[in-house]
């Protein structure tokens, strides 16, 4: 079985951490690979910065622009996954990466290398479901999952995808960017109990999870929680930390601190 099918189907309360390759540079990157495996997360999904990255918030673009500032690229993350194997740290990974990075690379060769380094499946948010045959059928040939993502839109569309999910369906918590928020859309509740009547694959929520008691209540109600900006904005907090060898354990450590605080029970 898949890793990622694997940790969604053994663990009833998934936590997922979203975090930039690269951000701020790809050795803090394995760093915090180790960290976040030691907070207790399920899956790690591993952001591929993008120039244009069209669903993601203030926060994720500029972690964006710092990790394309070191040079990081489709490549580079992809050998950052092999030294993080090779350091010992076994969560499964998902890559989340937009379409473009993808076919500039070669679509089979990506998900070859991707798999062969220790990726365990992808997540490309700008791909379709109706255009996904093609990347769905590779990555389940180099034995990885495409995560897919409803949005709280049609019903009908979201008991389609839901049905063919594989590993865990990603549920979108509202319209819009990623980003820190206080509530969720009012559809929220509708949207995800016709997903989960539909889905195959247990289901994990994502956009503006920040809080503690956003978790919890995520984890009462049987859905993983996937958190992305509020970690990424703490990475953000201790750069200058994590960029100098001399303080990097101490700001690894605060960073670790804060990410068991939200998974705390
Ligand atoms: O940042 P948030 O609000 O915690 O949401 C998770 C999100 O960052 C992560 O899953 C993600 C990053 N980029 C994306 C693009 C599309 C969908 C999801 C994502």
């Amino acid at each position: 079985m898949n890793r990622v099918e694997a940790a969604a189907n053994t663990n009833n309360q998934l936590f997922i951490p979203y975090i930039v390759a690269g951000d701020p540079t790809i050795e803090v990157t394995i760093d915090l690979a180790r960290v976040l495996e030691e907070s207790g997360a399920h899956i790690l999904e591993l952001g591929v910065p993008y120039s244009d990255p069209l669903a993601d918030g203030p926060v994720i673009q500029a972690a964006a622009n710092r990790s394309l500032q070191e040079g990081t690229s489709l490549q580079t993350v992809i050998d950052t996954v092999r030294q993080i194997r090779a350091a010992g740290i076994r969560i499964p990974i998902v890559l989340f990466c937009y379409v473009n990075p993808i076919l500039k690379y070669g679509l089979h060769d990506a998900v070859k290398a991707a798999s062969e380094a220790g990726v365990d499946g992808w997540l490309v948010p700008d791909l379709p479901y109706e255009e996904n045959d093609e990347m769905k059928k590779t990555c389940n040939e180099y034995g990885n999952v495409l995560i897919s993502l409803v949005a709280p839109t049609s019903n009908e569309r979201v008991k389609r995808i839901a049905k063919e999910a594989q590993g865990f369906l990603y549920c979108v918590s509202s319209l819009g960017v990623t980003g820190v928020r206080e509530e969720f859309d009012h559809r929220l509740d509708t949207f995800i109990t016709a997903a989960s009547e539909s889905s195959s694959v247990p289901l994990a929520v994502g956009f503006g999870v920040s809080k503690r008691e956003h978790v919890a209540r995520l984890h009462t109600q049987g859905y993983g929680a996937v958190v992305g900006s509020r970690i990424v904005k703490e990475i953000e907090k201790y750069e200058t930390m994590l960029r100098d060898p001399n303080q990097r354990s101490k700001a690894l450590l605060q960073i670790k601190t804060f990410v068991q605080s939200l998974v705390s029970s």
